[in-house]
């Protein structure tokens, strides 16, 4: 088979992807001779998801102003900009036995940790997860309670070993909770709607510690919940609690946010809290950004077709749930009108979620000759076999979604950057600042991750991002929601 090396004319304005698979020649060759009416809608895609340097500039400065306008009142922005009641985070110094409970979009987890204070940290932790019941995530509120309380009144009662409560205190549990909470206090706070794929029916509007609490007392488990927080605020927490310079938080997994560290004089909306260490931690809730997103017919069917059309456009964008989403509506797109399996349209297909952003990870994992992983996962999701130039044009969706979410992202993390850039007249930017990173998306999409990266970098210029570290802070809502816990004990003082 003969290389080419010009692309015909037809391929030459159009941007080839950066992935590792797409940098020969001969992906040129088979995008060439892919089915002819798929590759327009292939072109399309990549114009209307495009994310140069500009458009990402517009997003960062955009997300400063929906910053500031969040924290002058409430309501005055897209994002919430909800305070956490975190007014110290944790010290090292912390001792004694406390639990953490997680609740993901996706997963559940229950976790318990000895610490040891400065000398010792952290002693022992053990922890289990479950993947949350779709049918929970649309139940009743008490049926989900129900399930965390159950949960862990069974965890509690494996309780030993290393793990020991000290005479005369009870035990003591942090709250993650990873939907939109307007805190009231450091352990209580309204849930203001459901996200991701939760519409669990009569919570909205009700203090959750109170409706954990309740279930944990249908249990007959004693367990005072002392610090309720977003699973961002505990990932910064538990990231700090190793880096001082930690200052923001973000989490891309099923869903996304991120928060960071404000000093109080820049909260206008601050009505009569006082923090006596003048800073306090803002969950940002920048799921629901949304001011000049590239967004495509498939965002927007998708969008309306969601349980919360509207809403949370940011997210719908970047973050986990919905990439493989994106992807399969496109690929149905370009079966159907652009015969990219033949005559038929795979039925598989056209059932929402069907693929997955695991699926479409792993398909940009592959790098072997004929793309067989690619062919495989594509045969489980559409029950059609493929040959390569479609396994080719498939993997090129795939990129297209992911380098859309990763730039944007990364272009969210500088907004929040330039915010306290300029409040802070020059100090942040002039010494390290480290970004922890959480979520399942992060962890496991390295090209996602890349793209995220660079983006900053770009961004940023070489000299400013050079002080700027972006780490993965694996599972540190766990830890750092226990960390709260101690934090915030009521036998600490
Ligand atoms: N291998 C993978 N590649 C890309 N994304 C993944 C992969 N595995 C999981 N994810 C994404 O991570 C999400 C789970 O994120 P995680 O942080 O583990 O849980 P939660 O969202 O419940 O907090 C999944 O919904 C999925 O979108
Ligand atoms: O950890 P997850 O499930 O991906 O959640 C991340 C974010 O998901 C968003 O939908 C929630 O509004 C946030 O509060 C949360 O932090």
């Amino acid at each position: 088979m003969s290389i080419a090396v010009n692309p015909p004319p037809s391929l030459r304005s159009f941007p080839i992807s950066r992935s590792p698979i797409t940098r020969s020649p001969r992906v040129t060759m088979v995008l060439r001779s892919s089915p002819p009416a798929a590759l327009p809608i292939l072109t399309k895609l990549q114009n209307d998801c495009a994310t140069p340097l500009p458009l990402l500039r517009n997003i960062a400065d955009a997300m400063a102003v929906e910053m500031r306008a969040g924290l002058a009142v409430d309501g005055g922005s897209d994002l919430k900009m909800i305070l956490s009641y975190v007014d110290f985070l944790p010290t090292g110094n912390e001792r004694g036995l406390f639990y953490a409970l997680d609740l993901g979009g996706t997963n559940f987890r229950v976790l318990r940790t000895q610490l040891g204070g400065r000398d010792e940290r952290v002693i022992a932790t053990e922890f289990e997860q479950v993947s949350i019941p779709q049918d929970l995530m649309c139940g009743t509120s008490e049926e989900l309670f129900d399930f965390i309380a159950s949960a862990l009144a069974k965890f509690v009662k494996k309780e030993g070993g290393k793990f020991i409560l000290p005479n005369g205190r009870s035990r003591e549990t942090g709250f993650t909770f990873s939907f939109p909470v307007k805190q009231t206090s450091i352990d209580s706070g309204i849930l203001i709607k459901w996200t991701k794929g939760f519409s669990v029916s009569g919570t909205p509007g009700k203090d959750i510690v109170v409706c954990l609490n309740e279930a944990m007392g249908r249990q007959g488990l004693d367990m005072r919940v002392s610090a309720l927080v977003n699973d961002t605020v505990a990932t910064l927490a538990g990231a700090r609690y190793w880096d001082n310079d930690v200052m923001v938080a973000v989490i891309l997994g099923t869903g996304t946010n991120a928060c960071y560290v404000e000093s109080v004089e820049a909260i206008p909306k601050l009505q009569g809290h006082k923090s006596s260490s003048g800073k306090t931690i803002i969950n940002t809730e920048w799921g629901a950004f949304s001011n000049g997103l590239p967004l495509t017919e498939y965002d927007r069917e998708m969008d309306a077709e969601s349980i919360n059309p509207g809403e949370q456009l940011f997210e719908k964008t970047i973050s986990g749930m919905y990439l493989g989403e994106i992807v399969r509506r496109v690929l149905v797109r370009m079966a159907e009108t652009g015969s990219l399996f033949g005559k038929h349209i795979p039925e598989k297909l056209q059932t929402p979620f069907a693929l997955g952003t695991p699926n479409i990870s792993s398909m940009q994992q592959d790098t072997s000759e004929d793309l067989e992983a690619v062919g495989s996962i594509l045969y489980e999701v559409t029950g059609v076999d493929s040959n390569l130039d479609v396994r080719k044009m498939v993997v090129e969706v795939c990129d297209t979604i992911a380098k859309r979410g990763g730039r944007l992202a990364g272009a969210g993390i500088v907004g929040i950057l330039q915010k306290m850039e300029q409040d802070s007249k020059g100090v942040v930017f002039g010494k390290r600042m480290v970004v922890a990173m959480d979520g399942g998306l992060y962890e496991h999409y390295p090209q996602y991750k890349r793209y995220l990266k660079e983006a900053v970098a770009e961004i940023l210029g070489p000299e400013l991002s050079s002080h700027v570290v972006i780490e993965h802070s694996k599972d540190g809502s766990g830890i750092g929601a226990a960390l709260l816990a101690a934090t915030n004990s009521i036998f600490e003082h």
